[in-house]
């Protein structure tokens, strides 16, 4: 494929931070535009989009099309959103606008995506819909899994202020299509990403990538959001890194009933995010910024999968019930 023209829907900490590199990469021939909203999107337009990278004196600042009604866009060769879960859906028929033929979308996602079953060949499930993630199917048939380059990340980003991004680490960000196939799309991608700067990897496992990543997710977004705690303090409390490591157990159960290889153990998962830093999850980042949480993707789908494979997950259902009523309770300003 050729990537003369890519749209950042969602240009939050994790797509505001890619736009960004792309945008400024000297030879980079692509137009980038970014999907934004709100004060975020009017600081965008006034002072240009910030960047700091975890280990860098001055931010970047990039001038770049930014708008927050995507009709006003031309039909892209690449569209990445930087979406939470739940805020795709309501998105479909945006994202849909800025497709064409050979469009493919690459999606930056914590947990488990609504397109997870697309050509899964691991499990006795293959193009299983979930109404949780995708209500109505819309994205589904707007869009389409085809277009779909699934995407896993483990770059820690927060925006700190409306148009400023800080990176917390200079994490690494991971490319599969649902498939399985190291397609050229995929390739073409991943080459652009690289040449922006990122750090970018392709796996033929995707999924394995998924449910290692949400071992971590699963367990440290609902936790910190319940606790208000920083990544290393959870994990420097006994009893509340112990949660840590019953979560991952269930996650892992889960996802190897579902046909998942996993490329840690439980064990090392733990060591690994004892590395991550001080960082607040994007689930502590949005309840302290009153905004809704990411929650059936990173925990509800790691009950409901458990439900399909007859896999128990007690304490998994204990989290996802206390961390519901505390998003309600934050939704009604409490
Ligand atoms: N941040 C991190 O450290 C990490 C995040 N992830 C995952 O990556 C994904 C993206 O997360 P993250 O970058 O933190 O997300 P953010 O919340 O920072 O960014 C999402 C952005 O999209 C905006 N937005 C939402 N809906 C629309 C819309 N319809 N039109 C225009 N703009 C819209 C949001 O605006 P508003 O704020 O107004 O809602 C926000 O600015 C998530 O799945 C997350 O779990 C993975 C690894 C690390
Ligand atoms: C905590 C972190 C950075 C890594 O597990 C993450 O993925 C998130 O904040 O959602």
């Amino acid at each position: 494929m050729s990537i003369k023209s890519i749209c950042i829907y969602g240009a939050g900490a994790l797509g505001g931070a890619i736009a960004a590199k792309l945008a400024s990469q000297a030879g980079n021939d692509a137009t980038i535009s970014v999907v934004a909203r709100g004060a975020h999107l009017d600081a965008i337009r006034d002072n240009g989009l910030s960047v700091r990278e975890a280990d860098a004196e001055r931010p970047l600042n990039v001038r770049l099309t930014a708008t927050d009604d995507p009709s006003t866009l031309p039909p892209q060769d690449l569209v990445i959103t930087g979406l939470k879960g739940h805020q795709l859906p309501p998105a479909a028929e945006g994202i849909a606008g800025l497709l064409k033929e050979g469009t493919r979308v690459v999606m930056i996602l914590n947990g488990i995506p609504w397109w997870y079953f697309h050509r899964d060949t691991h499990s006795r499930h293959a193009e299983l819909q979930f109404d949780e993630l995708d209500p109505g199917g819309r994205l589904w048939r707007l869009m389409g899994p085809e277009r779909v380059i699934g995407c896993v990340a483990y770059q820690g980003a927060e925006v700190i202020n409306p148009g400023e991004i800080q990176l917390a680490n200079n994490g690494r960000f991971v490319l599969g299509e649902p498939s399985g196939e190291m397609s050229p799309d995929l390739e073409a991608i991943a080459a652009v990403l690289t040449g922006a700067g990122l750090s970018i990897a392709t796996t033929p496992d995707i999924r394995g990538e998924i449910w290692s990543k949400l071992m971590g997710n699963a367990a440290f977004n609902p936790i910190s959001a319940l606790t208000k705690a920083l990544m290393t303090d959870i994990m420097a409390d006994p009893a509340l890194s112990a949660t840590v490591g019953k979560v991952m157990n269930e996650v892992r159960a889960v996802g190897e009933a579902l046909g998942a290889r996993f490329g840690m153990t439980v064990e090392q998962r733990l060591e690994q995010s004892r590395h991550i830093g001080a960082v607040r999850t994007s689930m502590l980042q949005d309840l302290i910024g009153g905004k809704a949480l990411e929650i059936t993707p990173l925990v509800g789908m790691v009950v409901a999968l458990g439900r399909l494979s007859a896999v128990p997950t007690p304490v998994s259902e204990t989290i996802l019930a206390l961390v519901t009523q505390l998003d309600r309770e934050n939704q009604r300003g409490s």
